[in-house]
């Protein structure tokens, strides 16, 4: 069985919004009920757990009642940080569930083949995580905003969810991280720390999280049936036009 747990318990400070902002709509719909609708569209996927603010539980459970098409789930309470609402949601894990796959509520443009991919690879290796090779160049900064060090860019993936574990290694890493007191900005740091090497799954650069305001308008733009390959198809056309009135001006010429 494979349960996956949603924090979105946050309160969205980048996003300057006065309501979380995963309640935030977008074509429509709250981004949650996107990023929900995605996993259970998705055959890979058996139920959800959706981790809200303590006080946000009751108004997402009549949201999501209203919601026709999701996969069996449960709402729950977080915490004050993204690790603690984590832990929250592993304590409702069903019994019969073996692997767990963790996604932000606040990344609404996951694709049924990541998610899958990541179900297979963390049921085979027992952890994995949907990244994508870094685009810019990251530089290491010292408190005086004095570059530090320039790691290597090929060796550099900027790191999404869906993050994938079988249940008793992301239960002994939150454990462990309990017990240490150790505080992750994703899961996957932590099931490193227990020595369990975490093998990377090919994400989307379309699976953002949505985190500050322009996020919205890129999320919206992708939202929108097939904009990115009516782009691409519309720059290649314009592009090749250019090109052959430049060839027949040569060849005129000539
Ligand atoms: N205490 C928290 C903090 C974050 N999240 C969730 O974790 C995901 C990724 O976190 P982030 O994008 O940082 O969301 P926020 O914490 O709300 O944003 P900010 O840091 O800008 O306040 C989001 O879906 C967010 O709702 C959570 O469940 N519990
Ligand atoms: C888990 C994550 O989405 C991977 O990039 C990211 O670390 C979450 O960070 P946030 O600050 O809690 O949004």
């Amino acid at each position: 069985m494979v349960t996956a747990i949603f924090p979105a318990a946050g309160q969205g400070k980048r996003m300057k919004a006065s309501v979380n902002k995963v309640f935030l709509e977008l074509m429509g719909k709250p981004i949650l009920v996107h990023t929900l609708l995605a996993f259970s569209r998705c055959d890979a996927i058996d139920n959800l757990i959706v981790v809200v603010g303590a006080d946000e539980v009751t108004f997402i459970k009549a949201l999501l009642a209203t919601v026709p098409g999701l996969k069996p789930y449960k709402v729950i309470a977080g915490s004050t940080e993204r690790q603690y609402s984590i832990f929250n949601g592993l304590a409702q894990l069903n019994p019969a569930t073996d692997v767990v796959l963790v996604h932000d509520g606040a990344r609404p443009l996951v694709s049924c083949q990541i998610i899958s991919a990541v179900v297979e690879e963390a049921r085979k290796s027992g952890a994995a995580i949907a990244a994508v090779p870094a685009k810019d160049t990251i530089k290491i900064v010292d408190k005086g905003d004095l570059v530090e060090a320039t790691p290597d860019r090929q060796s550099l993936w900027t790191v999404q969810t869906p993050q994938g574990f079988k249940k008793d290694v992301i239960v002994k890493a939150y454990q462990q991280a309990a017990n240490d007191e150790f505080l992750g900005t994703d899961d996957s740091s932590l099931v490193e720390r227990i020595g369990v090497r975490v093998k990377v799954v090919q994400g989307d650069y379309s699976n953002i999280k949505v985190t500050t305001p322009e996020d919205l308008l890129i999320a919206e733009a992708f939202m929108r049936d097939g904009v990115v390959a009516k782009v691409v198809s519309r720059v290649s056309s314009s592009v090749s036009g250019v090109v052959s009135n430049v060839k027949e001006k040569i060849f005129r010429k000539r």
